[in-house]
């Protein structure tokens, strides 16, 4: 990963606009697809096209940090921030309120990573963890929401589109196969379930797919073709268990995301909240200076 100064930049206007800089080299964003619409190769999570922020700055005083209060990626929040001599310190853990007491004025709240998402975007929290996808999902390119550390080396998956291995799909094993299948016309579309209800749609009609209904689902998606709700899913996948198990295969051209924790903040919050940048950077430094380590053992391990 090339070395580059920590820029933030606001591909919005034509100018860079310059909020802190180090030597810290963690802001390449590796390969997210276009759709996405990131314009700088670095720092920012942005699109010039929809805009769901509606966030205005309280006046708040204290800083608040967004981390996910249970599921996956709540354990490994927690153990992140410890192994960068960030303990959150909770008094209670049915609490949703914690502090860390290395980051003064700074309040952790604990909430589904969706709705740290939300959260940002309404000014009600000013950084937040989640995995990308959800941040993807839930922000929609948000101007608002800027991408501080694309790579936090857990909560790995990829969002795919998976079909069955069966059937009239036997013999298909590309994307633009799936498009050009006979079968699907207006009157009997190929029918999608997904819960990524911007991402997957948006995904179908970059792709060209003309014929394509959705039908959304929280959970055990993989079920929906073998009940007959539907020809495709658009899910997560990790070990791709579960898709195997289930009869059905991704295929090539088929990922629309690759996935992993992510530290975001809000636009409004860096720029007009007293000591959100300088708390950002507090993190970024202690997290860059662990995650090199890390990487360095991982290597020395080899
Ligand atoms: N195999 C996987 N399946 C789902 N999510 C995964 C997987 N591996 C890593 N992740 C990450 O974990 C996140 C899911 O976290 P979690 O299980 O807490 O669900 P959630 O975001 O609260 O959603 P839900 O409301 O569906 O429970 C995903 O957004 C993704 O970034
Ligand atoms: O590739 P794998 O390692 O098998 O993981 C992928 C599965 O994990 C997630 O489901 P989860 O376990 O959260 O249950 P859910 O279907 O009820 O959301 C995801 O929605 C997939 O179903």
């Amino acid at each position: 990963m090339a070395s580059i100064q920590t820029i933030f930049q606001y591909p919005s206007s034509s100018t860079t606009t310059t909020l802190f800089t180090s030597s810290l080299s963690i802001f390449s964003i590796p390969t997210l697809p276009s759709y996405i619409s990131v314009k700088s190769t670095f720092t920012c999570f942005s699109s010039s096209s929809s805009s769901l922020s509606s966030s205005s700055i309280t006046d708040r005083a204290e800083i608040r940090l967004g981390l996910p209060s249970k599921g996956r990626m709540a354990s490994e929040t927690l153990e992140l921030l410890k192994d960068c001599q960030l303990s959150v310190r909770q008094v209670n853990p049915r609490q949703y309120v914690a502090e860390i007491p290395q980051l003064s004025n700074l309040e952790v709240w604990f909430q589904r990573p969706k709705d740290i998402v939300r959260k940002l975007l309404s000014g009600d929290l000013d950084l937040g963890i989640m995995g990308l996808d959800t941040l993807s999902e839930f922000g929609q390119g948000d101007e608002d929401l800027i991408l501080v550390h694309d790579a936090l080396d857990y909560g790995d998956c990829h969002l795919s589109i998976a079909i069955p291995k069966y059937g009239i799909f036997e013999n298909i094993n590309s994307l633009s196969e799936l498009a050009q299948m006979p079968q699907w016309t207006k009157e009997k579309p190929l029918r999608v379930a997904t819960s990524f209800n911007y991402l997957g749609p948006k995904f179908m009609k970059e792709k060209g797919f003309e014929h394509v209904t959705f039908s959304t689902a929280d959970g055990a998606l993989e079920a929906a073709p073998a009940m007959g709700i539907a020809d495709a899913i658009v899910d997560l996948v990790s070990s791709g268990t579960t898709l195997r198990e289930n009869n059905l295969k991704e295929i090539e051209g088929g990922i629309i995301l690759e996935s992993q924790a992510v530290l975001v903040a809000s636009k409004k919050s860096l720029i007009q909240r007293e000591g959100v940048l300088d708390t950002t950077h507090e993190i970024l430094e202690r997290l860059e200076a662990h995650l090199r380590a890390a990487g360095n053992c991982k290597y020395e391990g080899r």
